[in-house]
């Protein structure tokens, strides 16, 4: 069916349902499909050169424009927040408020730096972002048969934009949404825009208002991709869902974490920094039977 399912990197607990699903997206037509995805370490790299790759976060956290102090207060919390945030032993109920209070605690941070908007351009140019190997791929297939993309993104709206942007790829077709910063008139951060979103509030809760996907009633068949435990729900205000693939990417504590995964993504990509299986899966679907 897919080739690249046959990749090393690639674990599935139940193979006849996976052959299922791909099949009936397949059948089921293109007109009916839309791709829901996370944004940091699922369209973005998690390792590169032998060292993490940065979040959206940490481009704007490491930047030139962030005092060294800020610099320090940003990583001390990272090193407290993340393992928290992908701890196994720790359930969703206890790790929500633990998000809240470190995104909050960042964007203070970051608005006490006076960060000016002319400024993100320069910032993204010069960091380490990096999407994914086969990413033009991806986004140039979707493009091309109208699918549409939307990202959903506990990461900074303004910062992963301007990395889509800047790989030429923010198509028409392609939706964020994340936390977005305002600035004043003089074009310098004031806050961050509600409703705050963290890894594990990705759902209906935070799209209210939205109509996003009201507007996509028609497309009741959904990839779903994403790297975190808290990705799993991003669809879940999609209106009569038919079918939905969920991939993910398990780039960190993999030994650790590989059971929940399984129990929980229909694909499973380990330690696997390309989107060959998600093109691959796409293209099979798009072919025409
Ligand atoms: N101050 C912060 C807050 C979060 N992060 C990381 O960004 C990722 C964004 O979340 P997604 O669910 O959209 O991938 C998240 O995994 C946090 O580890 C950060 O680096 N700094």
């Amino acid at each position: 069916q897919v080739p690249e399912l046959e990749k090393a990197t690639v674990r599935i607990q139940q193979p006849e349902r996976v052959r299922g699903i791909i099949q009936a997206l397949r059948e089921q037509g293109v007109a009916k499909l839309q791709v829901i995805s996370d944004f940091d370490m699922t369209l973005s790299r998690f390792g590169c050169n032998g060292r993490r790759c940065p979040t959206s976060h940490n481009i704007l956290d490491t930047s030139r424009v962030i005092s060294e102090d800020g610099k320090k207060k940003l990583k001390d919390l990272l090193h407290y927040y993340y393992p928290i945030e992908i701890d196994p032993n720790r359930t969703l109920e206890e790790k929500r408020p633990l998000m809240v209070e470190w995104w909050t605690k960042a964007h203070e941070l970051l608005v006490q730096q006076k960060i000016h908007k002319g400024d993100i351009a320069q910032i993204v140019r010069e960091s380490e972002a990096m999407l994914r190997d086969g990413f033009k791929e991806f986004f140039d297939q979707l493009h091309k048969n109208n699918i549409p993309l939307f990202i959903f993104s506990a990461g900074i709206g303004d910062i992963l934009e301007e990395i889509i942007r800047q790989a030429n790829v923010f198509y028409s077709n392609v939706n964020v949404v994340s936390n977005y910063m305002d600035f004043n008139d003089d074009g310098v951060l004031t806050h961050f825009r509600a409703p705050l979103i963290h890894t594990y509030n990705k759902n209906n809760t935070v799209l209210q208002g939205t109509g996003y996907f009201q507007q996509l009633s028609t497309r009741t068949n959904i990839i779903l991709l994403g790297d975190s435990m808290g990705d799993l729900t991003m669809a879940d205000g999609v209106p009569s869902v038919e079918n939905i693939l969920k991939i993910g990417f398990l780039n960190d504590k993999v030994e650790e974490r590989r059971g929940k995964y399984l129990d929980s993504y229909d694909i499973v990509l380990e330690s696997d920094e390309t989107l060959d299986v998600v093109n691959g899966i796409l293209q099979y679907i798009l072919t025409e039977t």
